[in-house]
């Protein structure tokens, strides 16, 4: 059975759950469960604290894990990405109370609070900087306004927690986070598999379908507007002036797509959503 880390709670952990049961997965049914075996599908899944996976999986006492990569990047582990899985999408900054920093030099001899101290130390040793760093398991955003450091450095989303705080950002950018799958050997067996399945759960999630029909002599400059992952699927019509073309398309960039295509002569232009995919 390969046995594979899934995050237990936290902003890693619902789209965690909902990408392994697209994939065709079971999991635990009580969000007390620590472990559950999916038989069928010869995978283990243990439900960990999400920074506590990069040691599972870097030990090798599991084969696979989903995590952060800041959390990955923070540990010591010896797992290594293996792929992004594009969810829990943040930024790692430094913040402090506003018009107060403008540079990272300014946190020389400073005290900054963290729940991420080997990331930070890392950064601020390749920049030069020696702070003395305060550990902090969460909330950090507090730590300046209670007196208990200068600055902080911590994971920022939309920012408004920085800015209920009286933070502002500074400094260059410590990380881009996004949620990834990691191993210590990706030539384990079952893994490909695992990874195949996430992708077309990503796949599902960024690509929708479009069909089309277009005059034949505009098919080429069609195909250019979309030209599709590997090649667009052209099929005959009734009329043989006109063909009906079949084509992926970044879910993002559907409207823009489909004006382009209505402006150039395109018509019936359908989109639909894609449910699974092995590409
Ligand atoms: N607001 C957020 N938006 C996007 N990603 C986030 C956010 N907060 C944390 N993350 C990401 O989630 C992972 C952190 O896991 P963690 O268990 O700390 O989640 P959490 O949501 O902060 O949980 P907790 O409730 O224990 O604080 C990191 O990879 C981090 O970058
Ligand atoms: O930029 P934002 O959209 O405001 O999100 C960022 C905040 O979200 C996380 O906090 P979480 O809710 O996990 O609490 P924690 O600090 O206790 O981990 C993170 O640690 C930041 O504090
Ligand atoms: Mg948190």
């Amino acid at each position: 059975m390969l046995r594979v880390a899934i995050p237990n709670k936290g902003s890693l952990a619902e789209t965690s759950a909902e990408m392994l049961y697209e994939a065709g997965y079971s999991g635990r049914r009580d969000p007390r469960d620590l472990h559950y075996a999916d038989d069928r599908n010869g995978v283990e899944f243990f439900y960990l604290r999400p920074r506590d996976i990069a040691t599972y999986v870097g030990s090798g006492a599991l084969d696979v894990g989903i995590t952060g990569r800041d959390l990955l990047l923070d540990s010591h582990s010896e797992a290594t990405e293996i792929a992004e899985l594009s969810f829990a999408d943040s930024t790692f900054r430094f913040a402090g109370p506003a018009n107060t920093f403008s540079d990272l030099s300014q946190l020389q001899g400073k005290r900054v609070a963290t729940s991420y101290p080997g990331l930070v130390e890392k950064f601020l040793a390749s920049a030069g900087v020696t702070a003395n760093l305060v550990m902090l398991d969460g909330a950090v955003e507090s730590a300046v306004r209670l007196g208990v450091a200068d600055a902080v450095a911590d994971v920022v989303s939309t920012g408004s927690t920085l800015r209920q705080a009286g933070l502002e950002i500074f400094g260059p950018i410590i990380l881009q986070s996004t949620a990834v799958l990691i191993s210590r050997d990706p030539s384990i067996d079952g893994i490909s598999t695992l990874l195949r399945r996430l992708q077309g759960v990503l796949v599902a999630k960024q690509y929708v379908l479009m069909d089309y029909d277009v005059p034949a002599t505009l098919l080429e400059a069609a195909c250019l507007v979309a030209p599709g992952i590997e090649s667009p699927t052209v099929s005959p019509l009734h009329d043989p002036e006109w063909v009906a073309v079949r084509v992926m398309v970044p879910r993002a960039d559907r409207n823009d797509v489909m004006d382009k295509l209505y402006d150039l002569g395109a018509r019936a232009i359908l989109v639909s959503a894609i449910h699974a995919a092995r590409l």
